[in-house]
């Protein structure tokens, strides 16, 4: 497998390339499967997983699928109240503000992601020996930032008031979301996952003192517990360039990379320890332009070449974040050659 190879250390036989958010609006037959369905319900239909995680996989020839799911979906299977809103994204009923919120917080039954484990079961069979499957997990700190505000947030004011002034009880929201991160991905492994990648979207938005007192702890927990597995652990978040150090201390094979800063920077960065993942910019895949295409997908894979000739174990390609919905599906198709055939 592509993806393993790079991952590892070892010879792709093909530059390995899948993208954030490849299953979703971007693509016809995903608006036509969705329509008049819930964002969690579907998640939670196990033909309707499969199916849509198939589909980018069929159209685009990645190398990769990611498995179609939510981070919130075993937060919402632990039995939360909680809702994924088109346009917005993940709405809290009541946010988690309190002691007597936090000790609130239920434990999660693998038996509740029964629907994600079979999914995996059905996609394994469909998807060709040379392709990877990806499982997934909301690291702590993110989710806890959606539970604490309610929703999406610019300013994370109210996740950022209870680590500054109630480290314990922060202490106590997180073990308890690491908890339900290990069982979710534990349960994806079990099932047969290939490599997995843990999503800190919003660790950005911290200082890298508050990272590695309020959040690395946890995230080492997460990462500790699957290691057993023997899998490839990609870690992401957006706009981490200065904590891509930290955010690889805590036990990750690859580092995930936003387009912010360039790929050999980045390896740089974290010593060339792990293996790169990222970073073309998605709103590229909106400019129109073949000549651009092909400019910026360039200066990715000669980054790469450049993160690799300087030790680095390996380059996956990928957006710096997720597809946009808005984006030509035969765009992301004409991408995918171009980055093969370079
Ligand atoms: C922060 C976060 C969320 N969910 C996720 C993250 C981490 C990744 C990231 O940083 O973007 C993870 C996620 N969510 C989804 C996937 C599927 C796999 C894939 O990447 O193709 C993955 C990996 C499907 C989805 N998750 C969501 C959609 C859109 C819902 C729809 O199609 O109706 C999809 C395809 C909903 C969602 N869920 C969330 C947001 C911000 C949104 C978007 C809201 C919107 O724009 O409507 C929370």
């Amino acid at each position: 497998m592509p993806l393993i190879a790079a991952a590892t250390g070892g010879s792709p036989a093909r530059r390995p390339v899948w993208f954030m958010r490849q299953a979703g609006r971007s693509l016809p037959e995903y608006r036509e499967i969705r329509a008049g369905r819930g964002m969690l319900e579907s998640c939670f239909d196990p033909e309707l997983v499969a199916e849509i995680t198939m589909q980018p996989v069929r159209r685009h020839d990645t190398d990769a699928a990611i498995l179609f799911s939510d981070i919130v979906v075993p937060l919402r299977a632990a039995g939360i109240d909680l809702d994924i809103v088109g346009g917005t994204g993940p709405v809290i009923a009541s946010p988690i503000r309190t002691a007597a919120d936090v000790a609130s917080i239920p434990r999660l039954d693998p038996a509740a992601v029964g629907a994600v484990t079979s999914a995996i079961g059905s996609i394994l069979a469909e998807l060709p020996d040379e392709k990877s499957l990806i499982g997934f997990a909301g690291a702590p700190f993110t989710l806890a930032s959606y539970l604490i505000e309610g929703g999406p947030s610019r300013t994370y004011e109210h996740t950022k008031a209870m680590m500054l002034a109630e480290p314990e009880l922060w202490h106590t929201l997180m073990g308890r979301l690491t908890d339900i991160t290990i069982t979710f991905l534990r349960a994806q492994l079990d099932a047969g996952v290939d490599a997995m990648q843990l999503f800190d979207s919003w660790a950005g938005t911290l200082s890298k003192s508050a990272y590695e007192e309020y959040v690395a702890p946890h995230s080492t927990r997460v990462m500790a517990e699957v290691a057993e597995y023997g899998v490839p652990r990609i870690h992401f978040g957006v706009g981490t360039g200065e904590l891509l150090s930290s955010m690889t201390d805590v036990g990750a094979d690859v580092i995930g990379v936003d387009w912010r800063i360039p790929l050999d920077e980045a390896a740089a960065r974290v010593g060339h320890r792990v293996a790169v993942q990222g970073n073309l910019d998605p709103t590229v895949l909106l400019a129109g332009d073949d000549a651009v295409l092909e400019r910026e997908i360039d200066r990715i894979v000669a980054a790469g070449r450049r993160a690799v000739d300087a030790g680095a174990p390996g380059h996956i390609f990928n957006l710096g974040h997720g597809v946009l919905p808005n984006t030509d599906a035969g765009v992301i198709t004409r991408a995918v050659e171009l980055i093969h055939s370079l």
